[in-house]
C-alpha cells in the first residue's frame, strides 16, 4: 500500500504492517489530506515490520509486552526514517520515550469489546473454550462465567478468526473498532457498557512524532480530536497510577459527556475470582479524581489482585 510516488513526500508515516494497522494508516492519511488541502500522494504510508507480529504462539504478556508493537517503529522515528507512527492507543506502552509526543488522537471509534461464537455473556454456552490472549478480557470473562475455560489465542483478527473457524475454541472477543475497520462488524456481537467494561484506550488511533518537530507536530495537531484527548489521558493517568502492564488484568472506560468525564474502572485477579470496581467524576484534564480513584483501589486490592499492580503504600 506503500505509495510509489516520483516526487517527495511531504510526510511520511510509519505504521505496523497488519491488515488493522493499514487500515488506520490509511484513515489517517485521509483525515490529514482532508484537514490540510493535500493530495494522498503527499502522505507516504511506510510499512515497518513489528516483533510482534513475527511471534504468534505465546501470549504477549510471556514474551514481552507492548514494546512488540513499538519497538521497530520508535526506531525509525527516532532516526528520523518516517516523520510520525500511527498506533492503536491501545497498544502503546503507558511510559513512552521522552523525546516523542501524541499532536493526535483521532475520533474514538466504537470501544465495546465483542463476542464472536456467542450473542452475549449468558448465551454462551456451559463450560465453553474461550480464546484470548488478553489477561483483562479472560479474568473479566472467567468472572461472570467461572465454568468457561480460557485457552491463548494471538495473531491478527483474521488469523484469531481462522482458529475459531477451525473449532480451537468456541468464542471468542475481538474490538468492534478493529473489525469494523477491517468490514468484518457482521461477525460479531458488541458487549453492553453496563455488563462489559472494556481496554483504556480501545478504539482509539494515536499518532506520534519527535517532540521536538515543531512541523510534524503543527500538521498533526489539525487533526486532533479534543474528546477523544480527555478521555484517553485520563484512561492512561489510571493505568500509570494504577502501576499495570499488559499482564495486568484492568478494564477501564471514560466517558466525556456534558463537559465532564466519567470513570469507571475494574480490577481483576487473573483467575476471574476477585474484582473489585470503582467510579469517579471529573473535569477534563484535572486528574486528581483520578489518581484518587487508583489509591483507592490499590488500597482495596484483594490478594489476587494487588501483586499485578503498584504495591499499595
Ligand atoms: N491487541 C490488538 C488490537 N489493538 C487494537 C485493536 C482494536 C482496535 C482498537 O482498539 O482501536 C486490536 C484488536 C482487538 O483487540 O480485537
Amino acid at each position: 500500500m506503500t505509495e510509489a510516488s516520483t516526487s517527495t513526500p511531504r510526510l511520511r508515516l510509519g505504521t505496523r504492517n497488519s491488515p488493522l494497522a493499514m487500515a488506520q494508516a490509511v484513515e489517517t492519511r485521509t483525515r490529514l489530506c482532508a484537514a490540510l488541502g493535500w493530495a494522498e500522494e503527499e502522505v507516504e504510508l511506510v510499512p515497518v515490520l513489528a516483533s510482534g507480529d513475527k511471534v504468534l504462539d505465546r501470549p504477549l504478556a510471556e514474551i514481552g509486552g507492548k514494546a512488540l508493537w513499538t519497538k521497530e517503529l520508535d526506531q525509525w522515528l527516532g532516526e528520523g526514517r518516517i516523520d510520525a507512527s500511527v498506533h492503536s492507543a491501545k497498544d502503546v506502552e503507558t511510559i513512552r520515550p521522552r523525546e516523542f509526543h501524541f499532536p493526535a488522537f483521532l475520533p474514538r471509534a466504537d470501544r465495546r469489546d465483542c463476542l464472536v461464537g456467542a450473542a452475549s455473556i449468558a448465551a454462551i454456552p456451559e463450560g465453553a473454550i474461550i480464546g484470548t490472549s488478553a489477561p483483562r478480557r479472560a479474568a473479566q470473562l472467567l468472572n461472570l462465567r467461572p465454568d468457561c475455560k480460557v485457552v491463548t489465542f494471538r495473531g491478527n483478527v483474521a488469523t484469531r478468526l481462522g482458529k475459531l473457524e477451525a473449532g480451537e475454541a468456541d468464542v471468542t472477543f475481538l474490538a468492534a473498532a478493529g473489525l469494523e475497520r477491517l468490514g468484518q462488524s457482521e461477525v460479531a456481537h458488541p458487549l453492553a457498557q453496563d455488563e462489559w467494561i472494556p481496554a483504556a484506550a480501545q478504539g482509539v488511533i494515536a499518532i506520534e512524532c519527535r517532540a521536538d518537530d515543531a512541523e510534524t507536530t503543527a500538521l498533526l495537531a489539525a487533526i486532533d480530536h479534543a474528546a477523544t484527548r480527555a478521555e484517553l489521558e485520563a484512561e492512561r493517568a489510571l493505568l500509570a497510577e494504577l502501576g499495570g502492564t499488559c499482564h495486568s488484568p484492568v478494564a477501564v472506560l471514560c466517558e466525556l459527556a456534558n463537559g465532564h468525564l466519567a470513570m469507571r474502572a475494574a480490577l481483576f485477579s487473573p483467575d476471574g475470582a476477585e474484582r473489585i470496581e470503582g467510579s469517579a467524576s471529573f473535569a477534563p484534564g484535572d486528574h486528581a479524581p483520578v489518581r484518587a480513584l487508583a489509591a483507592d483501589l490499590l488500597a482495596r486490592a484483594t490478594p489476587g489482585i494487588a501483586p499485578h499492580f503498584r504495591a499499595a503504600g
